[in-house]
């Protein structure tokens, strides 16, 4: 089914949604997936909640949260429903690139990782990008495991109608905020995630990406798509990149949303949904369809209860269950 046609992008409506179904719950949370969120700076650790809260009521089964060591146990207790791991940070409460190897075995298990919310530092959050990449180098030039996934795995990104799964072609990555500006400096390295990741700018990242301002949304956002290999979502518009699913590309715009999502912490909730959605075994582009159609439903539930301004990004979060029973799933 192509998503573009001449008229432009795909409009990702209710009926659209109930004909690309989530997956079934199955029977326990391991079925549901899990999602691994590294970030939280000491300044900023409320941004992983934010991120972690939404996978969870996007669905998600087990959720971690890799955060600065100082803020670690605090964020464990906020959310008493997740895993969480101290990483090591600087001075200043940045999170360092060391602290890859802390998480190794969740980068192993993870179905989804989401980096970026709460990163606070440019130079440090390029760094861990590095770092995660060089692993996933090792790993597909040893041939173990992950190697394996990678090499083997199949990026069946179909549109509605397909009943691809997301998990065989290993852990997708999810950026976010800071990442998404350490990834414009790493574009020439990211041919390990080529065909798994999903990137959440918002227009200011999106210009970062793209290395000018963005002009045209429609034609920018699936110009990151394509030169990352990525399925990207931006203010409304989701696009697929070329050689991502069985189609040329795929271009969607969701029907809902408003100004009102533009609240302190709305992106994190956003790429949290995204990421919870895909470890559930959807392809990156029904993560991204579902995710950015649930956040901005979210809103204007919101708003018709509460007025348009005003709400929290963490009562968007709390929004997503009853939208997806709405919507059949
Ligand atoms: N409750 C919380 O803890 C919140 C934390 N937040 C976090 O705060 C951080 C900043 O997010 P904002 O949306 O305010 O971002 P900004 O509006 O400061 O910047 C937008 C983007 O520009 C890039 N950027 C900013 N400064 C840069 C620099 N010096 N060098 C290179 N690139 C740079 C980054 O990609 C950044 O995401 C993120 O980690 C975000 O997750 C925010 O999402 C708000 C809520
Ligand atoms: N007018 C709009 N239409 C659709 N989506 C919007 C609109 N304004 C904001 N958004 C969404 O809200 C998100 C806000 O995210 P962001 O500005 O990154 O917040 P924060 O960094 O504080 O978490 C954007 O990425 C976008 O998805």
């Amino acid at each position: 089914m192509s998503a573009r046609g001449d008229s432009g992008p795909q409009l990702v409506t209710p009926s659209l949604l109930r004909d690309w179904r989530l997956p079934a719950p199955g029977e326990d949370k391991y079925s549901r997936g899990s999602v691994l969120v590294v970030g939280g700076a000491r300044n900023t650790p409320g941004a992983a909640l934010l991120a972690g809260t939404a996978a969870l009521r996007a669905g998600a089964g087990k959720l971690t949260l890799a955060v600065a060591e100082s803020v670690a146990v605090q964020v464990g207790v906020a959310l008493p429903e997740c895993g969480d791991i101290g990483l090591p940070e600087t001075s200043d409460g940045s999170v360092t690139a060391e602290g890859v190897d802390r998480i190794s075995a969740n980068l192993d298990s993870a179905d989804a990782i989401l980096v970026g919310p709460g990163l606070d530092d440019p130079d440090l959050a390029r760094e861990l990008l590095e770092a995660l990449l060089a692993r996933e180098e090792a790993a597909g030039s040893s041939g173990d495991a992950a190697g394996d996934r990678q090499a083997g795995g199949k990026h069946d990104d179909g549109g509605p109608g397909s009943g691809a799964s997301g998990r065989e072609g290993g852990p997708a990555v999810v950026l976010d905020a800071f990442a998404l500006a350490a990834l414009a400096e790493l574009e020439d390295r990211v041919g390990p995630w080529r065909g798994r990741l999903i990137l959440t700018p918002n227009p200011t990242e999106a210009g970062i990406l793209l290395g000018r301002d963005p002009e045209d949304l429609e034609t920018d956002v699936a110009e990151i798509a394509r030169r990352f290999g990525a399925v990207v979502s931006c203010q409304g518009l989701i696009a697929r990149a070329p050689g991502v699913g069985p189609e040329e590309s795929g271009l969607w715009k969701i029907t809902t949303g408003y100004g009102g999502l533009g609240t302190s912490g709305s992106g994190d909730v956003l790429a949290g949904a995204i990421a919870g959605v895909r470890a559930r075994g959807t392809t990156g582009a029904q993560a991204a369809c579902w995710g950015t159609h649930l956040h901005a439903a979210a809103a204007d539930r919101l708003a018709s209860r509460m007025g348009p301004l005003g709400f929290l990004a963490r009562e968007l979060a709390d929004e997503l269950p009853a939208l997806m029973l709405e919507l059949g799933t």
